[in-house]
């Protein structure tokens, strides 16, 4: 897909997007709501087209402006939410449908397929005596019983019962790695997207602000919103002076944006420490986690295996959460110091409330 775009009525919904599928790799399109995500998978299925841009399948246009081949004569195999069984189908008959070739060809491969995907004997069922789980199978079976070059799955595990959900992912992902396609998924759950993809491509407001591997857009995230989408984050404000900017904290580096610039120091509380206040023997600054700052306890609440703890800081009021290992639960009023992993912290210009119409400092 190259500079993707679509409107609807005059609204520009999906904006210059860029995207490569590749053979055996899981895509993960990663959004909030309405962010134009299944439109994006819609226009690589052929189900809509561009207002712009281009779409081609192993080197051949199949979408632009003006002229879009439909999904069945591409090679792509969809899944959506709701599966799209044929309720007057049986599972046989659901699965074999998008394929052509000779009988006993068509039911070794429906059998393949069912083997595969634990539904071996299931062939003469319909969908209404089938699972949700097992619903999904068949229409997993159905999609890929064409051998379709890419798969477009949209939300494929969001019906599910949860506690099915992360098995059934994890067998979805086995097979579609077995079968080689490429795969475009769309999700909104960020623990989906780590869990399936080879690659994010974060989208926010019709655009893709950020692509990469999991590991990458959950370490290096390109701004606050792209962080916050997959924690909570503590967000700590300073201001550019001679280079660096201070904060309670202790100073961070910041030689690329320009004196007076407004930034903000982003990191998660996982990535924090807490400390005791014990006045006479203060907790030391440490290259790793820089100078502690002392606030008070406003809440803590035991989560299973860690703790999460809220402090008003005594700097400026502002609440920032720890999540701390195993049992953590110190009374309001604690006076506690905190500090974090700097090499976690992320240093973003904020560019809403800047006082400096351009915050980089193209000369450094
Ligand atoms: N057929 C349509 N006609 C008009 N507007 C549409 C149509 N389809 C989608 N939209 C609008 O386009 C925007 C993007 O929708 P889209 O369904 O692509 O978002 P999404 O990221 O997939 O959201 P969700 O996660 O809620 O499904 C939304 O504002 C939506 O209301």
């Amino acid at each position: 897909m190259t500079d993707l775009s679509r409107d609807y009525d005059g609204t520009r919904v999906v904006s210059d997007l860029t995207l490569s599928l590749i053979p055996g790799e899981v895509t993960c399109l990663l959004g909030p709501s309405g962010c134009g995500k299944s439109t994006t998978l819609r226009m690589a299925a052929g189900v809509e087209g561009p207002t712009h841009g281009t779409v081609h399948i192993d080197g051949e246009l199949v979408a632009d402006a003006s002229f879009c081949i439909p999904p069945e004569k591409r090679s792509v195999g969809l899944m959506f939410q709701d599966f799209a069984l044929f309720p007057h189908l049986d599972v046989t008959h659901n699965v074999a449908f998008g394929l052509s070739g000779s009988r006993q060809g068509k039911l070794d491969r429906v059998h393949e397929l069912l083997d595969r995907v634990g539904l071996a004997g299931y062939g003469d069922k319909y969908p209404h005596q089938l699972s949700g789980g097992e619903q999904q199978r068949v229409a997993l079976a159905r999609a890929l019983a064409p051998r379709p070059a890419i798969m477009l799955m949209d939300e494929p595990f969001s019906g599910l019962d949860n506690r099915l959900r992360d098995g059934i992912r994890d067998r979805t992902l086995e097979i579609l790695r077995e079968e080689g396609a490429a795969v475009l998924l769309v999700t909104h759950e960020p623990d989906e997207a780590m869990r399936m993809a080879d690659k994010i491509a974060l989208m926010r407001k019709g655009r893709i602000v950020q692509l990469g591997a999991p590991y990458t857009i959950y370490t290096k995230p390109v701004d606050r919103q792209a962080a916050a989408f997959f924690s909570d984050v503590n967000v700590v404000h300073g201001v550019v002076g001679k280079g660096q900017t201070d904060t309670p904290f202790g100073p961070f580096l910041t030689p690329a944006l320009v004196d007076g610039a407004d930034v903000e120091i982003v990191f998660r509380p996982q990535h924090c420490r807490l400390d005791f206040d014990r006045p006479n023997s203060p907790v030391r600054p440490t290259v790793e986690h820089g100078v502690p700052a002392r606030g008070m306890v406003v809440r803590a609440r035991f989560m299973g295996n860690q703790s999460l703890v809220e402090l008003a800081m005594d700097h400026d009021g502002s609440l920032l959460k720890a999540v701390v290992p195993g049992v953590f639960m110190p009374p309001v009023g604690t006076p506690l110091v905190m500090s974090l992993r700097r090499d976690h912290a992320h240093v973003f210009p904020c560019l809403t409330q800047s006082r400096v119409d351009d915050p980089w400092n193209t000369s450094a």
